[in-house]
């Protein structure tokens, strides 16, 4: 009887922290802001707080997906021409917390050298960032999961860098094919590891964004040790 009193009592404290968390971080992703803009990882290295990136195929919706969930119009620059991220744009969410945006990776418009130094420097960023909690991989759900996602999927598992899969821009097709699409996305995500978050998003709808919500402040969450 006493046991079962504990592991209720457990729970409960469990699920008020889990609210509180929300609730706190709720307000504060609202209140996110610019911090800065950087071309080079390697030299500018943040080695102290937590932080999440969110990478993905240009013109999937990165930016946008930002926005969305701080609740600001243009807080990171968003454009219908691919490739308009150029350098990587780092938001603060509180003084030890921090959003990174990527340029996006493959896109033929842009030179393929630039194309090449934008996935290198994910693949060195996903190597060498200790503070480095999630990672948000934006795909379009009209378009296949690319060769490129695939090899960061790999790279950040193998480094057990926990990831959120967006299918964003869920606004452009119907529910059927929303539905069918999350679900082979999921299978197909069970080849590289069963813990991989597969989600619907649309930032035009504003649509999944209290999953990612929770799925950051899970990331982010006090037990966390702030690397230093
Ligand atoms: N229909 C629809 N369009 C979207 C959605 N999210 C983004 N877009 C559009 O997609 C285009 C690209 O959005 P961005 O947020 O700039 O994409 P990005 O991935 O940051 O692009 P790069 O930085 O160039 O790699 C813009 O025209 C957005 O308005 C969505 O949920 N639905
Ligand atoms: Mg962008």
């Amino acid at each position: 009887m006493y046991l079962v009193d504990t592991i209720d009592y457990q729970k409960i404290c469990c699920i008020i922290k889990t609210f509180e968390d929300n609730i706190l971080f709720q307000k504060n992703y609202h209140s996110t802001w610019f911090l800065k803009s950087i071309a080079n990882i390697q030299k500018e290295k943040y080695n102290y707080g937590l932080e999440v990136a969110f990478v993905g195929y240009s013109n999937s919706g990165k930016s946008s997906i930002i926005n969305a969930l701080t609740n600001q119009k243009k807080l990171a620059k968003i454009s219908r021409t691919p490739g308009r991220t150029r350098l990587i744009n780092i938001f603060s969410v509180t003084s030890e917390i921090r959003l990174v945006d990527f340029p996006g990776y493959g896109y033929a418009q842009v030179s393929r050298s630039i194309s090449k130094k934008w996935k290198e420097m994910i693949f060195q960023y996903l190597n060498i960032q200790k503070c480095l909690q999630g990672l948000v991989i934006i795909t379009d759900i009209r378009c296949p999961i690319k060769e490129i996602d695939e090899l960061v999927i790999n790279l950040a598992v193998s480094l057990n860098i926990p990831i959120l899969l967006l299918l964003n821009k869920m606004d452009k097709v119907t529910r059927s094919i929303q539905k069918s699409k999350l679900f082979s996305t999921r299978e197909k995500m069970l080849n590289f590891s069963n813990n991989i978050n597969v989600e619907l998003f649309s930032s035009f709808k504003k649509i999944g964004i209290h999953k990612l919500q929770f799925v950051l402040n899970n990331w982010f969450s006090s037990d966390k040790k702030l690397c230093q």
